[in-house]
């Protein structure tokens, strides 16, 4: 059966949509990396599957490009915000993801906001592959840890134009501290509310930006004392607005909707 999809992004990273609301959508490994592959499928940072809310307004689930899957995606879950804002008419909405309940707030210049909860600030919760302090880290460049829902491991660093993100993203995605492998970010402090970013995704790429880590070096950058809780964090992409207030990180940024179309029963046949 044919299944359409919509293409979105968040500062350049980006997404597929499925809307399997209402529907009974499986998705596997394979026809995920299938519809990854930016040659013969569509491509994307994350895949995100959009599902009836189970006493939210939506439940979503995210998968990265090489078929593994995430438990949090800040700039996805603002982009699924977007679309469910949309449908409902609303400025105010919950989504239900893998750490729980999140709320989305549609703010009066049309970027989306979103609270992604506490950080995770214990080892098991990260999570690291023992007890042990989370910030340095007992590894080169003494790295701290946070959680978002997902793993984080955020360098603090001269200049970011300098860092070999290749190379030092892929050994620490892999670093055996991190047995559910980590997102690495590299962070220069700008000043007390500004903060430049480059990242690595767990999944193995680049990226042009990453919610979930912006929250994250906001949250190390401040328990470091280098900045205040609400900062401008700029990623290749462009700027998100990070606020830690008591009730969970405030993430505040742009979305884009950019075309939308629908997989052939070819590509899905051979995909399966
Ligand atoms: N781009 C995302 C993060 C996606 C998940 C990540 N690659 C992981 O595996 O944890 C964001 O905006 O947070």
């Amino acid at each position: 059966m044919a299944m359409r999809f919509l293409k979105m992004h968040g500062l350049g990273n980006d997404f597929v949509m499925l809307d399997a609301r209402g529907q009974d959508v499986r998705l596997s490994a394979p026809l995920v990396r299938a519809i990854g592959d930016r040659h013969r499928g569509v491509g994307f940072d994350q895949l995100i599957v959009l599902r009836d809310g189970d006493g939210a307004d939506v439940t979503l689930d995210f998968w990265n490009a090489d078929g593994s899957t995430a438990g949090a995606c800040g700039n996805g879950t603002r982009c699924a915000a977007r679309l469910v804002f949309d449908d409902l008419g609303t400025d105010r909405l919950t989504l239900r993801t893998e750490r729980g309940l999140l709320q989305a707030e549609h703010c009066a210049d049309g970027r989306i906001r979103v609270n992604m909860g506490a950080p995770e600030l214990t080892w098991d919760r990260v999570p690291l592959a023992r007890d042990i302090p989370l910030d340095p880290l007992p590894l080169d460049g003494s790295p701290a840890a946070v959680g978002m829902g997902n793993p984080h491991c955020v360098f603090f660093v001269e200049d970011v134009a300098q860092v070999d993100l290749p190379t030092l993203g892929a050994r620490f995605e892999h670093d055996p501290l991190f047995p559910e492998r980590t997102n690495v970010e590299f962070v220069q402090v700008i000043d007390r509310s500004t903060l430049r970013m480059r990242v690595w995704e767990r999944g193995g790429m680049i990226t042009q930006a990453c919610g979930s880590g912006a929250c994250a070096v906001a949250v190390a950058a401040a328990l470091r004392g280098l900045t205040e809780r609400t900062v401008r964090v700029i990623l290749d992409g462009g700027p998100l607005d990070i606020d830690w207030r008591e009730d969970g990180v405030w993430m505040t940024g742009e979305t884009a909707l950019t075309f939308e179309g629908t997989f052939s029963d070819a590509f899905l046949a051979g995909a399966a």
